[in-house]
């Protein structure tokens, strides 16, 4: 994702690149970003291992890393003052909201325009279909994804136990045991092979009909054109608050 965005970055005429940070040890440290992502020249940007030097050069920070990584970030944004526009999935147990109640914090598990036009239809399906139907949430990813389900299936999931009142954290579903299933569970299941970039469905189903909301990313720029747009309205939005692709969509 990291290529990606600088790509992004650097075809997009509304921003500049203030800098780009590799972890410490990386090959990368030192390096101009140019050539990294397939440019002829370079561009004037040298690959640092210092968190801290890129957010007190920048106005606003794209993150796509870790759950550590980005704990780094977050406490560097209240540190310099500075928004701080976040991909990072697999973050469950981090607390944003003590750190956006500071300065602006964007997350998203998704950052692509068409997964969160999705993610508005999967509530209003959700609040339209009620209890009655049986929920399966299913993704599949490239076989390098480490966390598991997906960011994105595990808001889906949240956005129907929302609509349908019922808390989520008890009433996930995975089959990986013989239990039959419950009623009002929200089933999970995660598929993993080479280079998928990101499927998801999201299925309500009764013994009479099966209603399928489907999304399939095609290429990894989705995510990075979004992040890209979210750092820009992030910027026009300086408030300090909780913020993700929903309030731009
Ligand atoms: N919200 C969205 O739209 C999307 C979210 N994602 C999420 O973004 C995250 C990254 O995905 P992806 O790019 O595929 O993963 P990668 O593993 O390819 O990239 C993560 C990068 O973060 C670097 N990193 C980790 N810790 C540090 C650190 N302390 N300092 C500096 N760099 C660090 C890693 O370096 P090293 O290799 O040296 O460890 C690596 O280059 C994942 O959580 C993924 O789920 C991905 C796509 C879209
Ligand atoms: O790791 C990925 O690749 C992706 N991660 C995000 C997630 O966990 O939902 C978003 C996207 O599907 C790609």
């Amino acid at each position: 994702m990291g290529k990606k965005i600088l790509n992004e970055l650097i075809t997009n005429t509304k921003v500049e690149i203030a800098g780009a940070v590799a972890r410490l040890g990386s090959e990368y440290i030192g390096l101009d970003i140019g050539p990294i992502v397939g440019n002829n020249c370079n561009l004037g940007i040298k690959i640092t291992s210092s968190i801290s030097e890129v957010f007190e050069s920048s106005d606003v920070v794209i993150d796509f890393t870790t759950k550590e990584c980005m704990l780094e970030c977050l406490k560097a944004a209240v540190k310099f003052k500075k928004p701080l526009v976040s991909g990072t999935t697999g973050i469950e147990g981090l607390n944003l909201k003590e750190y956006a109640a500071k300065v602006p914090i964007l997350w998203s598990a998704n950052m692509s325009i068409g997964v969160n036009v999705l993610l508005k239809l999967v509530k209003e399906a959700a609040k339209l279909l009620g209890n009655e139907y049986d929920v399966e949430i299913w993704e599949m990813h490239h076989n390098l994804k480490k966390d598991s389900p997906s960011g994105t299936a595990i808001e889906f999931g949240k956005a129907v136990a929302n609509a349908a009142k019922v808390d989520f954290e008890l009433n996930q579903y995975s089959h990986n045991n013989s239990n039959i299933r419950g009623k009002g569970g929200i089933g999970f299941a995660v598929s993993r092979g080479g280079g998928v970039i990101g499927d998801h469905s999201v299925m309500f189903v009764n013994s009479d009909e099966r209603v399928e909301l489907n999304h399939k990313a095609i290429d990894r720029t989705t995510f990075a054109r979004g992040a890209v747009q979210a750092a820009i309205w992030l910027c026009e939005n300086k408030t300090p608050g909780l913020y993700s692709m929903q309030d731009l969509v």
